[in-house]
């Protein structure tokens, strides 16, 4: 039996930590335990307390200062340096066994969409750790009711998902901020949005793009990039619904990883 991760990913402020809390505080509230796995080295006080934390090994304002670089490359340094110090973490994680572990992921997503950091520690903790994964990728509900913003997060998150071979789930954060009933409308289109009828929408905009855009649109709707699971954080059958997802897609992932190793992920199925 494999333990359950689960990486929790979006850009600055998208409401991470928050969903990390509300998890925690489900899980309090069903009997079952969880764990936060801070892996953000500029992290503030969270309500939780983390019970592994990157910064017990490196922070960042100690790598801005001492190396004196500026907070983007201090990061990239922070998890260089993780990942050279794996024992840390297999010492900090190892005691853990049949618990979920919530890891908790910096903004700054270029760390799972561009360099290798983040897809390196995912295949440590499923080979040297035995940990079964599972992505979360938050956007904003206000961000993403704009059709040319669904887009550019759809590539994100789905940039995510490339790199990191996860099964991946795209949770709608900050729900309550839209609150007239224009917006709240157009966002139900965006729960399960149709990403050919959106691109209509941003070449009503910029028809210079037209083609560009279809092509986006096909891309998103062939990776089954289209299905966003409502966060409301104070809302336990929101996250208990979450939880669930989460579990199916894991147990999914294992069962398909057992059968046929060497296959690839049909996204139909999922
Ligand atoms: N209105 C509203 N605010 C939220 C929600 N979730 C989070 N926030 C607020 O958004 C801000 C950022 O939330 P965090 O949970 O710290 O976001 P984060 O993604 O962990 O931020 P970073 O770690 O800096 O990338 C905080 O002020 C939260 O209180 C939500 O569902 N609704």
């Amino acid at each position: 039996m494999s333990r359950v991760g689960v990486l929790v990913m979006g850009p600055a402020g998208v409401g991470k930590s928050t969903f990390c809390n509300s998890i925690i505080s489900h899980m309090q509230t069903i009997g079952r335990r969880a764990h936060i796995v801070n892996l953000d080295p500029a992290a503030e006080p969270n309500k939780y307390e983390f019970t592994v934390d990157i910064r017990d090994l490196i922070s960042l304002d100690d790598v801005m200062e001492e190396l004196d670089l500026g907070p983007n490359g201090a990061l990239i340094y922070c998890f260089e340096y993780l990942m050279k110090n794996l024992d840390w973490l297999d010492e900090e994680i190892g005691d853990y066994n049949d618990e979920y572990l919530i890891f908790d992921c910096p903004g700054q997503i270029e760390l799972y969409t561009h360099i290798p950091v983040l897809p390196n520690i995912v295949r440590h903790l499923q080979q040297q750790l035995n940990f079964s994964l599972c992505a979360t990728y938050l956007m904003e509900a206000p961000f993403i009711i704009d059709s040319s913003k669904y887009f550019s997060g759809s590539l994100c998150a789905m940039s995510a998902m490339i790199l990191l071979e996860l099964p991946h789930i795209n949770v709608l954060s900050k729900l309550d901020l839209i609150k007239d009933e224009y917006n709240r409308k157009k966002l139900k289109r965006f729960l399960n949005p149709d990403p050919m009828l959106l691109a209509n929408e941003v070449e009503d905009v910029n028809p210079k793009f037209q083609k560009l855009t279809k092509s986006i649109a096909n891309l998103v709707d062939d990776f089954g990039m289209v299905q966003f699971l409502p966060l409301e954080a104070n809302n336990p059958d929101s996250i208990e619904t979450i939880l669930s997802y989460i579990d199916d897609v894991t147990q999914w992932a294992e069962n398909q990883e057992q059968k046929e190793p060497n296959d690839q992920i049909d996204i139909e199925e999922m």
